[in-house]
Formats: C-alpha cells, sequence, structure tokens
C-alpha cells in the first residue's frame, strides 16, 4: 500500500511559496490523505553562506527520514510530496536504510550534487546527491540519518539534466555516474533511454524514484521556482514512471518542488494530485 508523506519545507531554497505547497493541495482535493511533517525552523547558528539554513534543513529532513523509515518498517510504500529538493535527504536516507542495495533515478532539470566548494547559491536544494554520496565537507549531510554513503554511485541515474553547475559536470564525470540530458534524450527518443535505466537498475534491489516538477518545460509545468527552458511534458515523466513501476521494483518516491504562488491556473497542482493516483494505482 502507499502511504503519502507531505512536508512543507521551503529553507533548502528560501522561495517563501514552497511552504504554502500542502495547503494548496488539500483545498483541490480535500480527500488527499496526507501525513504531515511540518518543516522544523531552528535557530541559525551557523551562517555559512554557502549552506543557508543548515540547522533547519538538517533537522527537517532527519524527521522525514524518521517517519518514512516507520512506513517502510511497516511494509508500506512511502510517496513524499516535499517543498524542496534538499527534504530528499531524508527520504533517500530512510529507504536505504531499508534495502538491501538502493537504485536511484533524478528526473531533474539540475543535478543537485553541489559542494560548499562548487554551490553558486549556497541553497542546499542544490545539495542532496553530494551529501546523500557523502562527499560535501560536512559531517552532519554526510551522515544525516545514519553514517555514510546511502547508495553508490554505479547505482544512480539522472534523466533530464538541462542545467548544470560546472562543477557538479566535474563530480557527474568523476564518479561516473549515469546521465541524461534532456535534448539527448529527445534525440535518441525516451523509450530507448528508459530500456537501458530499466536494465542499469537489474543491479539493485530496489529503486528510490525522486521526481522535479522542474524537470518538465516551465510553460507546462509553470509552478516551480528553479524554472529551466525546454523539459518533458507532464505525459513523458508520467511515461517514465510507469517504466519504472512497472519494471523495477519501486520502494519509494518524491514528489518535489511544486510552488503554488508562481503556479498558473493551478496546472502545477493538479498534475502533482493526477500523478498522486496514478502511482497509487500500482500500490492497490
Ligand atoms: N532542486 C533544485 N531545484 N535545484 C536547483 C539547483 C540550482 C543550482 N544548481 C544551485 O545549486 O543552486
Amino acid at each position: 500500500m502507499l502511504k503519502v508523506i507531505g512536508c512543507n519545507n521551503h529553507l533548502g531554497e528560501t522561495a517563501p511559496g514552497l511552504a504554502g505547497n500542502l495547503t494548496r493541495l488539500q483545498e483541490l482535493n480535500p480527500q488527499l490523505d496526507l501525513e504531515v511533517v511540518a518543516e522544523t525552523v531552528c535557530e541559525h547558528v551557523k551562517n555559512d553562506p554557502r549552506l543557508k539554513n543548515f540547522e533547519s534543513v538538517v533537522a527537517t529532513s532527519e524527521n522525514l527520514a524518521k517517519v518514512s523509515q516507520e512506513k517502510h518498517a511497516e511494509k508500506l510504500t512511502p510517496l513524499h510530496i516535499l517543498g524542496d529538493h534538499a527534504a530528499a535527504m531524508g527520504t533517500v536516507a530512510a529507504a536505504s536504510a531499508s534495502v538491501e542495495t538502493l537504485g536511484v533515478i533524478w528526473i531533474d532539470a539540475h543535478a543537485d550534487i553541489n559542494t560548499e566548494s562548487t554551490t553558486p547559491s549556497g541553497h542546499i536544494h542544490g545539495m542532496p546527491i553530494a551529501a546523500l554520496l557523502g562527499i560535501t565537507e560536512s559531517v552532519e549531510l554526510n551522515d544525516l540519518h545514519f553514517a555514510g554513503p546511502k547508495f553508490k554511485p554505479e547505482h544512480m541515474v539522472y534523466i533530464g539534466l538541462r542545467d548544470v553547475d560546472p562543477g557538479e559536470k566535474v563530480y557527474l564525470e568523476k564518479l561516473g555516474i549515469l546521465h541524461y540530458y534532456w535534448d539527448e534524450v529527445v534525440e535518441r527518443g525516451l523509450a530507448a533511454c528508459l530500456e537501458e535505466i530499466v536494465k542499469h537498475f537489474q543491479a539493485v534491489d530496489r529503486v528510490h524514484v525522486s521526481l522535479d516538477l522542474d524537470s518538465m518545460d516551465p510553460e507546462l509545468i509553470p509552478g516551480v521556482s528553479v524554472p529551466v527552458p525546454g523539459g518533458f511534458t507532464p505525459a513523458d515523466t508520467h511515461q517514465i514512471l510507469r517504466a519504472l513501476l512497472e519494471n523495477t521494483s519501486v520502494c519509494s518516491l518524491d514528489l518535489v518542488e511544486y510552488n503554488p504562488e508562481l503556479d498558473v491556473d493551478d496546472v502545477s497542482a493538479k498534475y502533482v494530485l493526477e500523478t498522486v493516483e496514478l502511482i497509487r494505482e500500482y500500490y492497490k
């Protein structure tokens, strides 16, 4: 069975609209059955401009990891509706703690693998993969929820990349992470790329799927804080989800970065709600 967990976290990015995500989704669908993990707001004493709102982001991610791991223990599949992508540090850590060998797919315009030395913004939502792989300078980030890396670089795939920072490109190459830029997917065809990805995941037991709404074209899905021109259509991302749900063993999912303040006629909200139902069909 699927269990939907919601978090209104925004301090990994500081775009205020993100914090209204769950409120708007519940207004549009009062039947949406959510377990809410509210964002923790702490006093910020570290004040490192390379790791903005550090204490709050770590505390929120830790809380999410605990709640998410309880669901794994109850043999439920957690689907996390999150604000900014930093909170996936918690959800992926929980999945990692609950399975033998974890694979991760990051459906996103961004690689989110910046570290303190490469971040252009100091926003931790641009760093969760670096934290999960244990390559940041911060022990708290690398050892969030439990000590050590949460999965191996060779067990990860990116699809949809359109905006990767120079320092991130170096990490992708150095770590040998399989990645598909959006243009490449267009050129080769989504189905062919998905076939390769499914094969790639034969090496793992279970898969965590993290879907950032900014993987899609902002002209179609405008409710995102870091829009990048181009990108998937909503039908494309649904095709990706179906391929994974049908051909790999998905144990956990995230839908992230929906920002109601930037949405137009609730199209992005409706996408989130429809996607929850699409996923739910597979766990009846
Ligand atoms: N999950 C996201 N929307 N990430 C955007 C990251 C943008 C940029 N690469 C940064 O590090 O700040």
